[in-house]
Protein backbone atom coordinates (compact mmCIF):
# COMPACT_ATOMS: atom_id res chain seq x y z
CA UNK A 1 0.00 0.00 0.00
CA UNK A 2 2.77 2.27 0.99
CA UNK A 3 4.61 1.52 -2.74
CA UNK A 4 1.45 2.37 -4.73
CA UNK A 5 0.69 5.94 -2.14
CA UNK A 6 4.51 6.59 -3.09
CA UNK A 7 4.07 6.22 -6.84
CA UNK A 8 0.95 8.26 -6.79
CA UNK A 9 2.35 11.14 -5.11
CA UNK A 10 5.44 10.65 -7.41
CA UNK A 11 3.07 11.13 -10.45
CA UNK A 12 1.89 14.95 -9.10
CA UNK A 13 5.50 16.02 -9.59
CA UNK A 14 7.61 17.57 -12.21
CA UNK A 15 11.31 17.13 -12.34
CA UNK A 16 13.82 19.02 -14.31
CA UNK A 17 17.56 19.04 -14.58
CA UNK A 18 19.13 22.77 -13.28
CA UNK A 19 21.70 24.21 -15.38
CA UNK A 20 25.20 25.64 -13.97
CA UNK A 21 25.45 28.95 -15.93
CA UNK A 22 29.08 30.19 -15.71
CA UNK A 23 30.29 33.68 -17.36
CA UNK A 24 33.68 32.61 -19.72
CA UNK A 25 34.21 34.72 -22.85
CA UNK A 26 36.51 31.90 -24.07
CA UNK A 27 34.64 29.04 -22.96
CA UNK A 28 31.20 30.50 -24.66
CA UNK A 29 33.22 31.19 -28.32
CA UNK A 30 34.13 27.85 -27.98
CA UNK A 31 31.12 25.66 -27.46
CA UNK A 32 28.83 28.32 -30.02
CA UNK A 33 31.95 27.32 -32.44
CA UNK A 34 32.29 23.54 -31.81
CA UNK A 35 28.10 23.89 -32.46
CA UNK A 36 28.52 25.57 -35.55
CA UNK A 37 31.38 23.12 -36.65
CA UNK A 38 28.99 20.10 -35.97
CA UNK A 39 26.14 21.18 -37.62
CA UNK A 40 27.65 22.74 -40.75
CA UNK A 41 29.31 19.09 -40.86
CA UNK A 42 25.96 17.12 -40.18
CA UNK A 43 23.40 19.17 -42.00
CA UNK A 44 25.95 20.83 -44.93
CA UNK A 45 27.98 17.53 -45.92
CA UNK A 46 25.89 14.98 -44.94
CA UNK A 47 22.69 15.93 -45.30
CA UNK A 48 22.69 18.47 -48.42
CA UNK A 49 26.02 16.91 -49.82
CA UNK A 50 26.08 13.14 -49.04
CA UNK A 51 22.21 13.78 -49.89
CA UNK A 52 21.26 11.63 -46.48
CA UNK A 53 17.71 13.09 -46.83
CA UNK A 54 17.12 10.20 -49.40
CA UNK A 55 16.51 6.69 -49.49
CA UNK A 56 18.71 4.44 -51.45
CA UNK A 57 18.41 1.43 -53.98
CA UNK A 58 20.97 -0.42 -55.44
CA UNK A 59 21.25 -0.65 -58.67
CA UNK A 60 19.78 -4.33 -60.99
CA UNK A 61 21.07 -4.84 -64.15
CA UNK A 62 21.64 -7.05 -67.30
CA UNK A 63 24.45 -6.50 -69.46
CA UNK A 64 25.09 -8.10 -72.61
CA UNK A 65 27.95 -7.23 -75.67
CA UNK A 66 29.03 -7.75 -79.38
CA UNK A 67 32.10 -7.54 -81.02
CA UNK A 68 32.29 -6.23 -84.31
CA UNK A 69 35.87 -5.88 -86.40
CA UNK A 70 37.72 -7.78 -88.72
CA UNK A 71 41.44 -8.72 -89.35
CA UNK A 72 43.74 -9.95 -91.89
CA UNK A 73 46.60 -12.39 -90.24
CA UNK A 74 50.10 -13.10 -91.52
CA UNK A 75 53.40 -13.41 -89.98
CA UNK A 76 54.95 -10.91 -92.49
CA UNK A 77 57.44 -8.60 -90.07
CA UNK A 78 57.46 -10.89 -87.41
CA UNK A 79 61.25 -11.89 -86.00
CA UNK A 80 61.19 -15.54 -85.96
CA UNK A 81 58.58 -16.80 -89.18
CA UNK A 82 57.68 -20.39 -88.64
CA UNK A 83 57.60 -22.91 -91.33
CA UNK A 84 53.91 -23.13 -92.15
CA UNK A 85 53.61 -19.60 -91.86
CA UNK A 86 50.82 -19.55 -94.85
CA UNK A 87 48.71 -21.05 -91.66
CA UNK A 88 48.29 -17.36 -90.25
CA UNK A 89 47.35 -15.93 -93.11
CA UNK A 90 43.76 -15.82 -92.55
CA UNK A 91 40.89 -13.84 -92.17
CA UNK A 92 39.46 -13.33 -88.78
CA UNK A 93 36.00 -12.25 -87.77
CA UNK A 94 34.56 -12.21 -84.42
CA UNK A 95 32.87 -15.33 -84.51
CA UNK A 96 36.33 -16.76 -84.68
CA UNK A 97 38.15 -14.53 -82.35
CA UNK A 98 35.75 -14.25 -79.31
CA UNK A 99 34.70 -17.06 -76.86
CA UNK A 100 31.34 -17.46 -75.31
CA UNK A 101 32.41 -20.01 -73.10
CA UNK A 102 35.09 -18.27 -71.03
CA UNK A 103 34.01 -14.41 -71.86
CA UNK A 104 30.17 -14.17 -71.54
CA UNK A 105 29.46 -15.06 -68.00
CA UNK A 106 28.43 -11.57 -66.09
CA UNK A 107 28.21 -9.91 -69.71
CA UNK A 108 31.93 -10.58 -70.38
CA UNK A 109 33.73 -11.26 -73.07
CA UNK A 110 36.75 -12.73 -74.50
CA UNK A 111 38.99 -11.41 -77.88
CA UNK A 112 41.62 -13.49 -79.25
CA UNK A 113 45.04 -11.60 -79.84
CA UNK A 114 47.29 -14.09 -80.30
CA UNK A 115 47.23 -17.91 -81.29
CA UNK A 116 48.98 -21.11 -82.13
CA UNK A 117 47.74 -23.64 -84.81
CA UNK A 118 48.27 -26.99 -85.19
CA UNK A 119 45.90 -27.89 -88.44
CA UNK A 120 45.24 -31.93 -89.38
CA UNK A 121 45.63 -33.90 -85.81
CA UNK A 122 44.49 -37.25 -86.14
CA UNK A 123 44.42 -40.10 -83.28
CA UNK A 124 46.96 -42.26 -83.38
CA UNK A 125 50.89 -42.70 -82.59
CA UNK A 126 53.48 -40.06 -82.89
CA UNK A 127 56.86 -38.93 -80.41
CA UNK A 128 55.62 -36.50 -77.34
CA UNK A 129 57.57 -33.01 -78.15
CA UNK A 130 60.67 -32.81 -77.05
CA UNK A 131 59.38 -29.31 -74.96
CA UNK A 132 57.95 -32.01 -72.53
CA UNK A 133 59.71 -32.60 -69.28
CA UNK A 134 60.38 -36.31 -69.08
CA UNK A 135 59.71 -37.11 -72.95
CA UNK A 136 63.38 -37.92 -73.94
CA UNK A 137 64.56 -41.09 -73.79
CA UNK A 138 67.51 -43.37 -74.63
CA UNK A 139 65.54 -46.98 -74.47
CA UNK A 140 62.11 -48.64 -74.51
CA UNK A 141 62.24 -49.44 -71.01
CA UNK A 142 62.13 -45.70 -70.48
CA UNK A 143 58.90 -45.26 -71.70
CA UNK A 144 56.60 -47.79 -69.97
CA UNK A 145 53.53 -48.44 -71.55
CA UNK A 146 50.26 -46.56 -70.41
CA UNK A 147 52.26 -44.03 -68.66
CA UNK A 148 51.42 -40.61 -69.18
CA UNK A 149 53.30 -37.21 -68.30
CA UNK A 150 52.18 -34.48 -66.05
CA UNK A 151 51.75 -31.87 -69.04
CA UNK A 152 52.19 -34.43 -71.51
CA UNK A 153 50.13 -34.61 -74.54
CA UNK A 154 49.25 -38.66 -74.76
CA UNK A 155 50.31 -42.15 -73.08
CA UNK A 156 53.03 -43.99 -73.57
CA UNK A 157 53.50 -46.42 -76.51
CA UNK A 158 56.33 -48.23 -74.80
CA UNK A 159 58.55 -47.20 -77.56
CA UNK A 160 61.48 -45.12 -77.54
CA UNK A 161 61.51 -43.51 -81.23
CA UNK A 162 63.26 -40.71 -82.82
CA UNK A 163 61.71 -36.95 -81.39
CA UNK A 164 60.71 -33.80 -83.69
CA UNK A 165 63.93 -33.16 -84.60
CA UNK A 166 65.51 -36.19 -85.28
CA UNK A 167 68.38 -35.80 -83.03
CA UNK A 168 66.71 -36.75 -80.11
CA UNK A 169 64.53 -39.26 -79.57
CA UNK A 170 61.25 -39.22 -77.16
CA UNK A 171 58.74 -41.48 -75.86
CA UNK A 172 56.18 -42.46 -78.27
CA UNK A 173 52.56 -41.64 -77.39
CA UNK A 174 48.95 -42.66 -78.45
CA UNK A 175 47.29 -38.85 -78.85
CA UNK A 176 46.02 -36.28 -81.44
CA UNK A 177 48.82 -36.24 -83.47
CA UNK A 178 51.27 -34.47 -84.51
CA UNK A 179 51.42 -32.91 -81.15
CA UNK A 180 51.20 -29.51 -80.90
CA UNK A 181 54.39 -27.66 -81.82
CA UNK A 182 55.94 -24.11 -79.74
CA UNK A 183 55.58 -22.20 -82.46
CA UNK A 184 58.28 -19.48 -82.14
CA UNK A 185 55.92 -16.42 -83.15
CA UNK A 186 54.76 -16.78 -80.24
CA UNK A 187 57.60 -15.45 -78.32
CA UNK A 188 57.65 -12.46 -80.66
CA UNK A 189 56.90 -9.79 -79.23
CA UNK A 190 54.28 -9.01 -81.66
CA UNK A 191 51.07 -10.72 -80.98
CA UNK A 192 49.29 -11.94 -84.15
CA UNK A 193 45.98 -9.95 -83.82
CA UNK A 194 47.68 -6.92 -83.43
CA UNK A 195 45.00 -5.11 -85.14
CA UNK A 196 42.49 -6.26 -82.79
CA UNK A 197 43.06 -2.77 -80.97
CA UNK A 198 39.99 -1.48 -83.70
CA UNK A 199 37.30 -4.08 -82.91
CA UNK A 200 34.82 -2.44 -81.07
CA UNK A 201 32.27 -3.59 -78.67
CA UNK A 202 28.93 -2.67 -77.88
CA UNK A 203 28.04 -2.44 -74.37
CA UNK A 204 23.97 -2.99 -74.05
CA UNK A 205 23.09 -2.46 -70.22
CA UNK A 206 19.76 -2.53 -68.66
CA UNK A 207 18.97 -1.26 -64.73
CA UNK A 208 16.61 -0.56 -63.11
CA UNK A 209 15.90 0.24 -59.55
CA UNK A 210 13.54 -2.13 -57.81
CA UNK A 211 12.71 -0.67 -55.17
CA UNK A 212 10.90 2.46 -56.27
CA UNK A 213 9.25 1.28 -59.09
CA UNK A 214 9.09 -0.06 -62.86
CA UNK A 215 8.96 3.85 -64.12
CA UNK A 216 12.77 3.88 -63.02
CA UNK A 217 14.05 1.64 -65.80
CA UNK A 218 16.43 2.73 -68.61
CA UNK A 219 19.74 1.49 -70.60
CA UNK A 220 23.14 2.83 -71.46
CA UNK A 221 21.95 3.64 -74.80
CA UNK A 222 20.64 7.30 -74.35
CA UNK A 223 16.96 8.19 -75.69
CA UNK A 224 17.93 10.42 -78.85
CA UNK A 225 20.51 7.78 -80.45
CA UNK A 226 19.45 6.27 -83.49
CA UNK A 227 21.14 3.91 -85.97
CA UNK A 228 23.03 6.45 -87.72
CA UNK A 229 24.75 7.50 -84.53
CA UNK A 230 25.33 3.85 -83.04
CA UNK A 231 27.07 3.34 -85.89
CA UNK A 232 29.64 6.37 -86.12
CA UNK A 233 29.74 6.66 -82.03
CA UNK A 234 32.80 5.93 -80.39
CA UNK A 235 32.95 6.55 -76.66
CA UNK A 236 35.05 8.66 -75.32
CA UNK A 237 35.67 10.36 -72.02
CA UNK A 238 35.50 13.89 -72.90
CA UNK A 239 33.44 13.87 -76.28
CA UNK A 240 31.17 11.02 -76.40
CA UNK A 241 31.14 9.68 -72.77
CA UNK A 242 27.35 8.23 -73.68
CA UNK A 243 28.39 6.02 -76.68
CA UNK A 244 27.89 2.65 -75.79
CA UNK A 245 30.52 1.41 -78.64
CA UNK A 246 34.29 1.41 -77.06
CA UNK A 247 37.19 0.79 -79.30
CA UNK A 248 39.33 -2.08 -77.49
CA UNK A 249 42.32 -0.09 -78.07
CA UNK A 250 41.04 2.70 -76.12
CA UNK A 251 40.10 0.57 -73.11
CA UNK A 252 42.96 -0.62 -72.81
CA UNK A 253 44.77 2.88 -72.88
CA UNK A 254 42.15 4.55 -70.63
CA UNK A 255 43.48 1.23 -68.17
CA UNK A 256 46.58 2.88 -68.90
CA UNK A 257 48.14 -0.25 -70.44
CA UNK A 258 49.90 -0.40 -73.50
CA UNK A 259 48.12 -2.78 -76.40
CA UNK A 260 51.15 -4.42 -77.95
CA UNK A 261 51.90 -5.18 -74.81
CA UNK A 262 49.05 -7.22 -73.00
CA UNK A 263 47.99 -8.81 -76.57
CA UNK A 264 51.23 -10.69 -76.25
CA UNK A 265 50.28 -12.94 -73.56
CA UNK A 266 46.82 -12.10 -72.70
CA UNK A 267 45.52 -9.98 -69.73
CA UNK A 268 42.45 -9.19 -68.32
CA UNK A 269 40.49 -6.14 -67.20
CA UNK A 270 37.74 -4.55 -66.25
CA UNK A 271 34.96 -2.08 -67.28
CA UNK A 272 32.61 -0.36 -64.83
CA UNK A 273 29.16 1.03 -65.75
CA UNK A 274 29.01 3.28 -62.58
CA UNK A 275 25.02 4.43 -61.76
CA UNK A 276 24.36 7.51 -59.59
CA UNK A 277 20.81 8.54 -59.41
CA UNK A 278 19.35 11.47 -58.24
CA UNK A 279 15.84 10.43 -58.53
CA UNK A 280 14.17 13.89 -56.93
CA UNK A 281 16.07 15.48 -59.99
CA UNK A 282 14.97 14.54 -64.01
CA UNK A 283 15.58 10.86 -64.49
CA UNK A 284 16.34 10.52 -67.92
CA UNK A 285 18.33 13.69 -67.95
CA UNK A 286 20.17 12.90 -64.69
CA UNK A 287 20.43 8.97 -64.45
CA UNK A 288 23.40 8.67 -66.96
CA UNK A 289 26.48 5.86 -66.19
CA UNK A 290 29.67 6.38 -66.31
CA UNK A 291 32.66 4.02 -67.56
CA UNK A 292 35.58 2.93 -65.65
CA UNK A 293 38.54 0.86 -66.91
CA UNK A 294 40.89 -1.09 -65.32
CA UNK A 295 43.26 -3.59 -65.65
CA UNK A 296 42.70 -6.77 -63.04
CA UNK A 297 45.64 -9.03 -63.62
CA UNK A 298 49.38 -8.04 -63.00
CA UNK A 299 51.73 -9.01 -65.81
CA UNK A 300 53.50 -12.21 -65.53
CA UNK A 301 56.32 -13.75 -66.95
CA UNK A 302 55.50 -17.50 -65.56
CA UNK A 303 51.59 -17.33 -66.28
CA UNK A 304 49.64 -16.14 -69.75
CA UNK A 305 45.89 -15.93 -70.33
CA UNK A 306 45.36 -18.92 -72.83
CA UNK A 307 42.98 -22.03 -73.38
CA UNK A 308 43.09 -24.24 -76.15
CA UNK A 309 39.84 -25.02 -78.50
CA UNK A 310 39.77 -27.57 -81.18
CA UNK A 311 37.66 -27.19 -84.54
CA UNK A 312 36.76 -30.89 -85.47
CA UNK A 313 36.38 -30.89 -89.10
CA UNK A 314 35.29 -34.85 -89.08
CA UNK A 315 35.49 -37.70 -86.90
CA UNK A 316 38.91 -38.06 -86.86
CA UNK A 317 40.45 -34.84 -87.87
CA UNK A 318 40.63 -31.47 -86.44
CA UNK A 319 42.86 -28.21 -86.14
CA UNK A 320 43.66 -27.10 -82.69
CA UNK A 321 44.07 -23.69 -81.59
CA UNK A 322 46.10 -22.66 -78.67
CA UNK A 323 44.66 -18.79 -77.75
CA UNK A 324 45.82 -16.20 -75.88
CA UNK A 325 43.59 -13.10 -75.83
CA UNK A 326 42.03 -10.44 -73.68
CA UNK A 327 39.38 -10.81 -71.01
CA UNK A 328 37.01 -8.13 -70.08
CA UNK A 329 34.38 -8.34 -67.63
CA UNK A 330 31.84 -6.02 -67.13
CA UNK A 331 30.61 -5.13 -63.54
CA UNK A 332 27.60 -2.73 -63.34
CA UNK A 333 27.31 -0.85 -59.83
CA UNK A 334 25.77 2.12 -58.40
CA UNK A 335 22.49 2.82 -56.52
CA UNK A 336 19.19 5.74 -57.01
CA UNK A 337 18.08 7.70 -54.09
CA UNK A 338 14.97 9.36 -53.56
CA UNK A 339 13.46 12.15 -50.33
CA UNK A 340 12.21 10.26 -47.65
CA UNK A 341 11.16 11.57 -44.04
CA UNK A 342 12.96 8.80 -42.31
CA UNK A 343 16.65 9.29 -43.48
CA UNK A 344 16.22 12.57 -42.83
CA UNK A 345 14.80 12.38 -39.29
CA UNK A 346 17.17 9.75 -38.22
CA UNK A 347 19.98 12.85 -39.34
CA UNK A 348 18.73 15.38 -37.86
CA UNK A 349 18.19 13.27 -34.42
CA UNK A 350 22.00 12.40 -34.59
CA UNK A 351 22.81 16.24 -34.98
CA UNK A 352 21.01 17.25 -32.04
CA UNK A 353 22.80 14.31 -30.08
CA UNK A 354 26.25 15.42 -31.45
CA UNK A 355 26.02 19.04 -30.04
CA UNK A 356 25.98 17.41 -26.94
CA UNK A 357 29.74 16.85 -27.75
CA UNK A 358 30.35 20.77 -27.58
CA UNK A 359 28.66 20.98 -24.11
CA UNK A 360 30.72 17.89 -23.06
CA UNK A 361 34.10 19.75 -24.49
CA UNK A 362 33.69 23.10 -23.04
CA UNK A 363 32.65 20.75 -19.93
CA UNK A 364 35.82 18.90 -19.89
CA UNK A 365 37.77 22.31 -20.19
CA UNK A 366 35.78 24.11 -17.19
CA UNK A 367 36.30 21.06 -14.73
CA UNK A 368 39.77 19.82 -15.61
CA UNK A 369 42.06 22.60 -17.25
CA UNK A 370 41.02 26.02 -16.72
CA UNK A 371 42.20 28.04 -13.62
CA UNK A 372 39.03 28.24 -11.51
CA UNK A 373 38.15 24.92 -12.45
CA UNK A 374 38.41 23.98 -8.56
CA UNK A 375 35.83 27.10 -7.97
CA UNK A 376 33.85 25.27 -11.12
CA UNK A 377 33.91 21.54 -9.82
CA UNK A 378 32.32 22.84 -6.23
CA UNK A 379 29.50 24.88 -7.70
CA UNK A 380 28.23 22.24 -10.06
CA UNK A 381 29.10 18.80 -7.97
CA UNK A 382 27.20 18.22 -4.29
CA UNK A 383 29.70 15.88 -2.46
CA UNK A 384 27.30 13.78 -1.00
CA UNK A 385 29.50 12.46 2.76
CA UNK A 386 29.19 7.94 2.79
CA UNK A 387 26.63 6.67 4.32
CA UNK A 388 27.84 6.45 8.03
CA UNK A 389 29.01 9.42 8.11
CA UNK A 390 26.08 11.24 7.28
CA UNK A 391 24.21 12.98 10.27
CA UNK A 392 21.93 11.55 12.27
CA UNK A 393 18.55 11.51 10.97
CA UNK A 394 15.55 10.90 13.40
CA UNK A 395 12.87 10.46 10.86
CA UNK A 396 14.20 7.31 9.05
CA UNK A 397 11.15 7.23 6.71
CA UNK A 398 12.59 6.98 3.43
CA UNK A 399 10.34 10.18 2.08
CA UNK A 400 11.81 12.12 -0.51
CA UNK A 401 13.27 14.68 0.83
CA UNK A 402 14.72 16.67 -2.08
CA UNK A 403 12.73 20.65 -2.77
CA UNK A 404 10.08 20.80 -4.74
CA UNK A 405 9.67 23.85 -6.29
CA UNK A 406 5.18 24.93 -5.74
CA UNK A 407 3.94 26.58 -9.01
CA UNK A 408 2.05 29.66 -8.71
CA UNK A 409 -0.91 28.25 -9.54
N1 LIG B 1 30.51 -3.64 -81.74
C1 LIG B 1 29.74 -2.86 -82.48
N2 LIG B 1 30.28 -1.78 -83.07
C2 LIG B 1 29.51 -0.98 -83.83
N3 LIG B 1 28.20 -1.18 -84.07
C3 LIG B 1 27.63 -2.24 -83.54
C4 LIG B 1 28.37 -3.14 -82.70
N4 LIG B 1 27.53 -4.12 -82.31
C5 LIG B 1 26.35 -3.85 -82.85
N5 LIG B 1 26.40 -2.72 -83.59
C6 LIG B 1 25.30 -2.10 -84.33
O1 LIG B 1 24.34 -1.64 -83.39
C7 LIG B 1 23.03 -1.84 -83.88
C8 LIG B 1 22.22 -2.62 -82.86
O2 LIG B 1 22.87 -3.84 -82.62
P1 LIG B 1 22.03 -5.18 -82.44
O3 LIG B 1 22.96 -6.24 -82.04
O4 LIG B 1 20.91 -4.90 -81.50
O5 LIG B 1 21.38 -5.38 -83.88
P2 LIG B 1 21.69 -6.44 -85.04
O6 LIG B 1 20.88 -6.01 -86.22
O7 LIG B 1 21.49 -7.82 -84.58
O8 LIG B 1 23.24 -6.19 -85.34
P3 LIG B 1 24.18 -6.96 -86.36
O9 LIG B 1 23.34 -7.87 -87.20
O10 LIG B 1 24.87 -5.88 -87.15
O11 LIG B 1 25.13 -7.70 -85.52
C9 LIG B 1 23.18 -2.59 -85.20
O12 LIG B 1 23.03 -1.65 -86.24
C10 LIG B 1 24.57 -3.12 -85.17
O13 LIG B 1 25.13 -3.22 -86.46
Amino acid sequence: MECIRKTISGLAIFETPKILRFKSKRIGITNISLQILILTYIVGYGIVWEKRYQTTCPVTSAVITKVKGVVYTNLTGHQQEVGNSSLYERIWDPTDYTFPTPGHENGGFFITTNVIITPNQTRGKCPESLNVEGAVCNADSDCPIGHSLPVGNGVFTGKCVTGQNEINKTCEIYAWCPVELDDPHIHDQRALLEGSENFTVFIKNWIEFVKFGEEYKRKNVLENANVTYIHKCIYNATTDPYCPIFRIGDIVKAARENFSEVAVRGAVFEIEIYWDCNLDRDFLEHCRPQYYFRRMDSPDSLISWNFRTAEYHEENRRTLFKTYGIKFIVKVTGQAGKFNFVPLLINLGSLLGLLGLAAMFCNFLLSSCGKNRHYYNEQKYLAVPPPDERPNDDDDSSEDKSPILADQD
